[in-house]
């Protein structure tokens, strides 16, 4: 029984009511599709081209920090470990430290003088007294461990006062120029909870995302069992949990990397460079269907208006129930079409932060789709750390539905108490 079935099965929601605003006709289906075959095709491959050595390495510095990551969950998972409060409240783990320091020595080889607008600074562990410096210690032991893993004899053993320093790497200004953007750790409550995180590099240069990558050690590798249910454990039923860990004998692997460059088109392999797979280019949705479209959102209620997204999703005649997720996973779901639309709208006065979204916003549009703040506006990415300028919120879908879902947002807000 195919997947999805499983899961319409199994779940314990009642179903979806039908839709307030009339479905679109055939003919705006076909509309659709011609629109979004007419669009240029991406690149079949990122690789090879201009950003050859930024890709490489990008990938090389992301699959480090996914090995370091997926062993920090699992001592988070054992309760081995912890995750810290940082002074803003949100969470914070080894990992997210750890991912930070790797990614950023692993660029410093190749470019000594880089910048980096990074989440994470390495205050709580130098100012941190006895605590912060145990917890450095222990940074500093994860990361030479991965080095050792990844690297073997090459590896180098890195001092404590080299990982504070690749750590507060990222607090570049960032603006005009070439810079960085990392989320060591996106999603970090998701991490915390054995459920889907992202690692988040970008390579910007006079506001132009260039490349991007984005390690996904929990992702799938096809989009069914991304299929949010609060019921499940972690956002996974056993069910998905065994095929997850059937492994590729039954075409099944968890464990994404996204890759994108700059008009080369976006890729996605496994995050583990065992399992043989070539990257796979990567597109987004190319027809809407609101009986089969899917779109996806934050799990969390203080992240996002989940009664203003489901307002959007009902003028677009979508019937399916949002599919929740952490991080920017959300934009890979996107840019490999296991949904048709992601969207965020944040509680007014939210800032939201570069990196936690330059990643994925490459990966959307070298997949063919188009991601702008609510007014239909590209994104600023040479405003500094913050989007300052965004316009009530974020989505992603393909270039085709664009305009439609612009329409269904406008339609929403002026019907809403946001
Ligand atoms: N009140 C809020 N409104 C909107 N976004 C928020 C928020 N508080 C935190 N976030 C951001 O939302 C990200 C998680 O995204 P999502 O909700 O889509 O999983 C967090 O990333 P980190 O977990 O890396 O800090 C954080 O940057
Ligand atoms: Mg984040």
């Amino acid at each position: 029984m195919a997947l999805r079935a499983i899961l319409a099965r199994s779940s314990s929601h009642p179903a979806a009511p039908p839709p307030s605003s009339p479905t679109p006709s055939p003919t705006t289906v076909t509309a659709i599709r011609a629109a979004s075959a007419a669009k240029p095709a991406p690149a079949s491959s990122p690789a090879g081209g201009a950003y050859a050595l930024e890709l490489e390495v990008g990938l090389d510095a992301v699959r480090m920090a996914s090995t370091l990551c997926e062993e920090v969950q699992a001592q988070l998972m054992r309760q081995d470990e912890t995750a810290d409060t940082k002074d803003d409240r949100s969470l914070v783990t080894l990992a997210d430290y750890a991912a930070q320091a790797i990614i950023a020595w692993r660029i410093q080889q190749e470019w000594p003088d880089f910048t980096m607008v990074g989440e994470e600074d390495a205050e709580a562990l130098t100012e941190g007294g006895e605590g912060g410096a145990q917890t450095l210690e222990k940074i500093t032991a994860l990361v030479n461990k991965t080095l050792a893993k990844h690297k073997g004899d090459a590896a180098p053993t890195l001092s404590s006062t080299e990982i504070v320093a690749a750590i507060n790497k990222g607090g570049g200004k960032g603006g005009k120029g070439r810079h960085w953007i990392l989320d060591p750790v996106d999603g970090t409550l998701g991490f915390v909870r054995g459920d889907q995180y992202a690692i988040a590099l970008a390579l910007m240069e006079d506001g132009d995302l260039k490349v991007g990558v984005m390690g996904c050690p929990n992702m799938p590798k096809t989009g069914e069992v991304l299929e949010y249910d609060s019921s499940y454990t972690y956002g996974f039923s056993p069910s998905m949990v065994t095929k997850m860990l059937a492994g590729e004998s039954v075409g099944w692997y968890k464990g994404c990397i996204f890759a994108a460059v700059k008009g080369r088109g976006c890729t996605v392999e496994p995050c583990d460079a065992r399992i043989k797979a070539a990257p796979t280019p990567v597109t987004v949705s190319d027809a809407f269907d609101p009986v089969s479209a899917k779109f996806c959102e934050p799990v969390m209620k203080a992240n996002s208006s989940q009664g203003f997204t489901a307002s959007v999703a009902d003028n677009l005649g979508i019937a399916s129930k949002p599919l929740r997720v952490y991080s920017q996973v959300k934009y890979g779901s996107v840019a490999r079409a296991d949904a048709d639309v992601f969207m965020k709208f944040p509680k007014a006065g939210y800032k939201e932060k570069i990196w936690d979204h330059a990643a994925g916003v490459i990966i959307v549009e070298e997949a063919g789709g188009k991601v702008t703040d609510a007014g239909g506006a590209p994104l600023d990415w040479a405003g500094g750390r913050y989007l300052d300028t965004l316009d009530r919120g974020i989505v992603a879908t393909s270039a085709a539905l664009h305009e439609r879902l612009m329409d269904a947002v406008s339609k929403s807000w002026s019907s809403s108490q946001l």
